[in-house]
C-alpha cells in the first residue's frame, strides 16, 4: 500500500549560486544586504563555496542534492515592465532608465533555497504524498519573481505524480506573504526505525497577522511571513492539526534584523535550538511543542540573551547554522565562519559542545559570499524528507555525488565571472553567458526546458 512504511531520510537541497550573484542592497530589513550594497561580488567563488558545503555534507554521509538557479537577468519580467526591442536592447534600456529595477531582475537570490518552498513528507500528509508549495516571496520584488520557475524546477526534480504533489504559490500580495521553509521547522523522533519517516511535528513561525491589525507587529522592518499564509500552507499540505504548532516571531527581533525565523532559531529531530528572545510568549511556544511532539523527549537548547545578544546572533548567523543528525546519531552544528569572529558566539559554541545536550560538535564553513547578502548555511538549503520509494522515484541527476560535484565545479569554472558589479549588469553579454550556462545545466541535471528562454 503506501510507500511510507519504509525508512525516510532528510535531504539538504542547496541552491546553486547563479552567474549573476551580486550585492544590490535590495532587502530592507536584512542588515547584511543593505550594508553590503555595491560590494564587488565574486560569482565563481560564491558558487564554489556553495558546492564545497554540499560536498562536505555528502562526505559526512548526509543526503544532499542541488536546486538549479533562476534565469537572470529576467528579461521576461523586464518586458512586462514595458522594455522593448531585442533582449540586448531590453537590458540596455533598463540599465539606462531603471538600473535598480534591472538589479532586482538580475539577483541570484534564488540560491537561498530555504525560501524556495515549504514541503511536507508523505508520512505527515492525509493523502500520503509529498507536498510542495513554492513560496510567493511577496514582500521583496526581486524575490517575488522566483516562484514560477522554482515551481517548474521542483516539478522537474520530483515528477512522479503518484508520489509528489505540487501546489501553486499562495496568492501574491502582502496578506499572504510566504517565505517558505525559512519560517517552517519539522520536528520528528529520529530514533524510530523509520528515521525521519515517523509522523512529524510542523512548526510554523510568522511575523504578523494580515487580517487583524490589533495584533502585535514589527514597526521598523517588514514582517515577511503572515499567520494566514502559514495556515494556508498547512491546509494545502493536508497536515493533521494535532501535528502543527504556530508561533509569532517577536516583533522586537524582526526590528533588529531577524527577517526570517531561521536567523534566530533552528530545529532538527527532537531539538529546538533558539535564542531566548525569538518568539512572543516563548514559554507557551515550548509547552505547545513539547505537548505536540510524538517521541520520548523534546529538547529545547535556549541561548540566553546574556550569553549571546540578538545583535550578535544577527551578526554571526549562529542560528542560521544547519543542525544535522550525523550517521552516528550525534547532532552537529554546520556554522558559518562568522561564528568564530564574533567572540560571544565563539565562546558560547565552545561551551555548548561540552554540555549534556544532543549537539556534540560544531563544523565551520566559509560561505562568506552568501553571508554578505544575509544568507547563511541554513538559508542555502531546503530540507526535503523522502522515503526510499520516493528517492528512487525522483530525478537522480540532482542528487549530489563525487561525479556531480566535479561536473558542477567544471561548469562553474567554465561559465562564471570572477567578479561582478552592479554596472556589469548592464552588459548584455552577461545575459548570453548566463543562458548558455543554464542551458548546459538543464542537461547536466536532466531538468528539461524549465527556463523562459528555453520556452520560445
Ligand atoms: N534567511 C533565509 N532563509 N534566507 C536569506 C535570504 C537573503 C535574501 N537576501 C537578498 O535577497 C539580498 C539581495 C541583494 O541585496 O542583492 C533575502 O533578503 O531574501
Amino acid at each position: 500500500m503506501s510507500s511510507n512504511k519504509n525508512m525516510a531520510y532528510e535531504f539538504n537541497f542547496d541552491g546553486l549560486v547563479g552567474p549573476t550573484h551580486n550585492y544590490a542592497g535590495l532587502s530592507l530589513g536584512n542588515v547584511a544586504s543593505t550594508s553590503n550594497a555595491n560590494l564587488v561580488a565574486r560569482p565563481k567563488e560564491a558558487a564554489k563555496q556553495g558546492l564545497q558545503k554540499m560536498k562536505a555534507l555528502h562526505d559526512l554521509g548526509l543526503k544532499q542534492g542541488v536546486i538549479a538557479p533562476m534565469e537572470r537577468p529576467d528579461v521576461a519580467t523586464l518586458r512586462r515592465l514595458g522594455f522593448t526591442g531585442t533582449d540586448a536592447q531590453v537590458i540596455i534600456k533598463a540599465a539606462k532608465q531603471a538600473p535598480k529595477v534591472l538589479a532586482a531582475c538580475s539577483s541570484a537570490s534564488s540560491m537561498w533555497t530555504a525560501n524556495a518552498c515549504t514541503m511536507a513528507p508523505s508520512s505527515d500528509t492525509a493523502d500520503e504524498k509529498v507536498h510542495f508549495t513554492p513560496a510567493n516571496l511577496a514582500n521583496k520584488f526581486h524575490r517575488s519573481i522566483e516562484h514560477e520557475t522554482t515551481g517548474r524546477i521542483l516539478q522537474a526534480m520530483f515528477k512522479d505524480e503518484n508520489h509528489f504533489v505540487h501546489h501553486p504559490a499562495l496568492p501574491m500580495g502582502d496578506h499572504f506573504g510566504d517565505e517558505g521553509a525559512a519560517n517552517h521547522t519539522r520536528f520528528v523522533d529520529v530514533n524510530s526505525e523509520k528515521g525521519y519517516g515517523k509522523k512529524g511535528l510542523h512548526f510554523f513561525v510568522y511575523g504578523k497577522y494580515a487580517f487583524d491589525a490589533s495584533k502585535p507587529a514589527p514597526h521598523k522592518f517588514p514582517a515577511r511571513q503572515t499567520f494566514e499564509a502559514s495556515q494556508a500552507v498547512a491546509r494545502l499540505h493536508m497536515l493533521d492539526s494535532d501535528n502543527v504548532v504556530f508561533a509569532q516571531q517577536s516583533p522586537n527581533v524582526i526590528d533588529k534584523g531577524v527577517f526570517h525565523n531561521d536567523v534566530i532559531s533552528v530545529g532538527n529531530g527532537n531539538v529546538l535550538f533558539a535564542h531566548q528572545k525569538a518568539f512572543l510568549n516563548q514559554m507557551q511556544v515550548y509547552t505547545d511543542l513539547e505537548r505536540a511532539f510524538d517521541g520520548e523527549e523534546f529538547h529545547v537548547v535556549e541561548v540566553g540573551a546574556n550569553d549571546v545578544s540578538v545583535e550578535d546572533a544577527v551578526k554571526s548567523y549562529l542560528f542560521n547554522s544547519q543542525l544535522v543528525t550525523l550517521p552516528d546519531g550525534n547532532m552537529a552544528i554546520i556554522a558559518p565562519g562568522e561564528c568564530e569572529s564574533v567572540p560571544a558566539v565563539k565562546e558560547y559554541l565552545d561551551w555548548l559542545v561540552e554540555q549534556d545536550t544532543p549537539i556534540k560538535e560544531v563544523k565551520i564553513f566559509d560561505v562568506k559570499q552568501s553571508m554578505q547578502n544575509g544568507g547563511g548555511p541554513a538559508c542555502l538549503r531546503q530540507r526535503i524528507v523522502l522515503n526510499e520509494t520516493e528517492v528512487s522515484a525522483m530525478n537522480q541527476n540532482v542528487i549530489m555525488n563525487d561525479d556531480l560535484f566535479a561536473t558542477l565545479n567544471a561548469w562553474v569554472e567554465k561559465h562564471y565571472r570572477d567578479t561582478l558589479t552592479e554596472d556589469d549588469l548592464a552588459d548584455p553579454s552577461l545575459l548570453n553567458e548566463s543562458r548558455m550556462a543554464l542551458d548546459e545545466l538543464t542537461k547536466i541535471l536532466n531538468l528539461g526546458s524549465v527556463y523562459p528562454f528555453q520556452q520560445v
